[in-house]
């Protein structure tokens, strides 16, 4: 939905006398964000995993004029906490989220429907951990799983020492000076998916801005004799409340005419060196969708092994309702 917005007056659209959906846009007043914020935290106590994606908490704050917030109360606006959220980005990638105590009184079905309505056949909405209900709750709508992402866990081990390419030499980022070249290699890596490698400026300064963010764990891997920059593994450290501090291995790319040369597997070791030697870390995550062979294999050897599985529902077929969005053009 590129360069549509909403209407001037808030679309409220009601499901039923106890649930009422409001959509509002971009940018969010702080209460509601921090409302939503909260709403995460408390689902993700309850459920083991969060509900919603860095990708998401990251648009709940500034301008994001494609963006669809779906805020969710029983009753009037306000009158009540907020009972669910749902969000909705441009390429019909999408969340949602109802409070552990709002759950099975159909404030779900209510929220996927809105999302259904706006997004049409391009909604992709995200199941993370696949908790229970899932699966019944997009069937009911014609819903199917899409994609697979797996989260992988490695537990503590020793790291074998980084074997790297010749001609290649490893250096850590620097913030205003490689973002450039990291943003050409990101998207060359990554150009086929759905996310990653759309990474512009923006999606890059939102995370320098991070307190997650440490230069010292992000390396670039030079090609000596060019200068150019051919592959990368940026790590990250979690240390959310009621979590124990783990790393994880956030993205790694190689420039396709240096893939399979062995560089990946040492950007990959360089990582984990740091995230267990440098941070102290114990146990190390990522996410790798099922359809990358390549990454899986990489990872497998490297004694990572399956630990929980985010689904993304789309329309059976793009059979969705062909409702035109309640959004102006
Ligand atoms: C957590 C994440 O970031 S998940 C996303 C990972 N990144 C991407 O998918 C971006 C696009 N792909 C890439 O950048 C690269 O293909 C990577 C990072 C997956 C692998 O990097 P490469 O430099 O090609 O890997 P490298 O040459 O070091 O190979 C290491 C191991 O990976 C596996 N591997 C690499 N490429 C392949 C492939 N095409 N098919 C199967 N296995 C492969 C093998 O096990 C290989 O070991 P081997 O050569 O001894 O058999
Ligand atoms: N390995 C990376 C790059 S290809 C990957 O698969 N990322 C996924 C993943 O991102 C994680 C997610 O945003 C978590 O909320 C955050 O805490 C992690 O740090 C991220 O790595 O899942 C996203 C969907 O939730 C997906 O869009 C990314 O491509």
């Amino acid at each position: 939905m590129p360069g549509q917005c909403l209407d001037d007056e808030l679309d409220r659209t009601f499901y039923g006398i106890e649930v009422t959906l409001e959509a509002v846009p971009s940018p969010l007043p702080p209460a509601t964000a921090a409302a939503v914020t909260e709403l995460a935290r408390s689902a993700a106590h309850s459920d083991g995993v969060n509900p919603l994606s860095e990708h998401t908490l990251l648009h709940l704050d500034g301008e994001h004029p494609d963006d669809v917030h779906v805020l969710a109360y029983a009753g009037d606006p306000g009158a009540s906490d907020l009972a669910g959220y749902a969000a909705l980005g441009p390429d019909g990638s999408a969340e949602l989220v109802v409070s552990p105590q709002y759950r099975r009184q159909g404030f779900g079905t209510s929220l996927l429907r809105m999302l259904l309505d706006h997004g049409g056949s391009r909604l992709r909405v995200w199941a993370h951990g696949r908790l229970p209900g899932a699966d019944e709750l997009a069937g009911r709508l014609g819903l199917e799983v899409a994609r697979e992402l797996y989260f992988l866990r490695r537990p503590s081990a020793p790291v074998p020492a980084a074997v790297w390419p010749t001609g290649i030499s490893v250096r850590t980022f620097v913030p205003g000076e490689d973002d450039a070249a990291w943003l050409a290699v990101n998207s060359a890596a990554f150009a086929h998916h759905p996310e990653q490698g759309s990474w512009d400026q923006s999606d890059l300064n939102d995370r320098l801005q991070q307190p997650w963010f440490d230069p010292a764990g992000f390396f670039l891997a030079v090609d000596d004799a060019s200068g150019e920059v051919v592959g990368f593994h940026w790590t990250k450290v979690h240390e959310d409340e009621g979590e124990s501090p783990h790393g994880e291995v956030y993205v790694v790319g190689v420039a396709p005419a240096y893939q399979g040369t062995g560089l990946g597997k040492a950007l990959t070791l360089e990582g984990i060196r740091h995230l267990q030697e440098d941070r102290g870390l114990d146990s190390v995550v990522l996410y790798v969708d099922g359809t990358n062979t390549a990454a899986h294999a990489l990872y497998t050897k490297l004694g990572f092994e399956t630990a929980s599985l985010d689904v993304q529902f789309a329309p059976v077929n793009g059979l969705a309702p062909d409702s035109s969005p309640h959004i102006a053009s």
